[in-house]
């Protein structure tokens, strides 16, 4: 059986300079996941220590180089999946947590599906993970964003700075047993409104995990949220299109009813991946073993 990972570092009109960086930070976590697929691993663990690797890494905005909200704080969303089970585990505003997918991790071991702001803290502290500063969490790079943005008054759906709306991470992956799991992290947008969540902590919007498929997307929240892309592009390949195809097929979708933009990672049950974005680039790495 073939073991397969995508991943990705969210989508946009990013740098030259930032390209290069972020792609080899999407090599390194791709290859941190598939250590694990070859080691007999589920994917479940695969995309939760690639997405924890892109987390730590501070050129993602995720984790450690989250975007700032209006207020100036960090508020972060997080979703993971595993496929054969429908298990989810998803977090919404969480504060102060470096590493936001292992604690959805552990919401997906719990009884419920989300957990958002404050019962999500206390969540947290009831798991007994522990809880950092936001300095932590800051980074140079994001605090001028911030900063650009205020002086701009930058809203959410204006794109008025390049910089804007990149560095989400996520990654797909299918192990031995052919079981697929699902994740996605993020800061969300540079300046949004404080309690705003995106599609990333959305089951069937920002990532999506069944016996079929595996999705992570990228790019406008509000848009992927009301098209609920990630549960399109399952559908598209229980339907019988590869994993290429849907993504496709789901990014074109995209384009026709809406002005913004984004990307999107695929696997399927058979180790086939798939990758498409309508923005200028998206950062991307995969690892396949057949
Ligand atoms: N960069 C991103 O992908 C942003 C994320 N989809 C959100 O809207 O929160």
């Amino acid at each position: 059986m073939s073991v397969a990972i995508v991943v990705h570092g969210g989508a946009g009109t990013i740098s030259p300079e930032r390209i290069g960086t972020g792609m080899a930070g999407c090599n390194e976590a791709a290859q941190i996941g598939m250590r694990i697929l070859e080691q007999g691993g589920t994917a479940l663990d695969a995309v939760e220590a690639a997405v924890r690797a892109m987390e730590d890494n501070p050129n993602f905005n995720a984790g450690t180089g989250s975007c700032l909200t209006s207020e100036g704080n960090i508020e972060m969303d997080a979703g993971i999946m595993e496929g054969h089970t429908l298990q989810v585990g998803a977090l919404a505003g969480i504060e102060l947590v470096k590493n936001p997918i292992a604690l959805a991790r552990l919401v997906l071991q719990s009884p419920h599906a989300m957990l958002i702001g404050r019962g999500a803290s206390l969540f947290a502290e009831e798991q007994g993970i522990a809880f950092c500063q936001l300095e932590d969490l800051l980074t140079e790079r994001q605090y001028n964003n911030w900063k650009r943005a205020q002086a701009q008054h930058t809203t959410e759906a204006e794109d008025l700075f390049e910089e804007k709306k990149h560095g989400t991470v996520g990654a797909v992956a299918v192990d031995s047993h052919g079981h697929l799991a699902a994740a996605t992290s993020t800061g969300g947008i540079i300046n949004k409104h404080p309690g705003r969540v995106g599609d990333s902590p959305l089951v069937g919007c920002g990532f999506y995990a069944d016996a079929n498929a595996a999705i992570s997307c990228t790019g406008y929240g509000e848009d992927f949220t009301r098209l609920t892309i990630a549960r399109r592009i399952a559908d598209a390949v229980g339907t019988g299109k590869t994993a290429q195809e849907a993504a496709d097929e789901v990014i074109a979708f995209l384009g026709t009813q809406t002005k913004e933009t984004g990307g999107v990672i695929v696997v399927d049950k058979h180790g086939n991946t798939g990758q498409a974005w309508n923005s200028e680039n998206m950062m991307y790495g995969s690892a396949q073993n057949k």
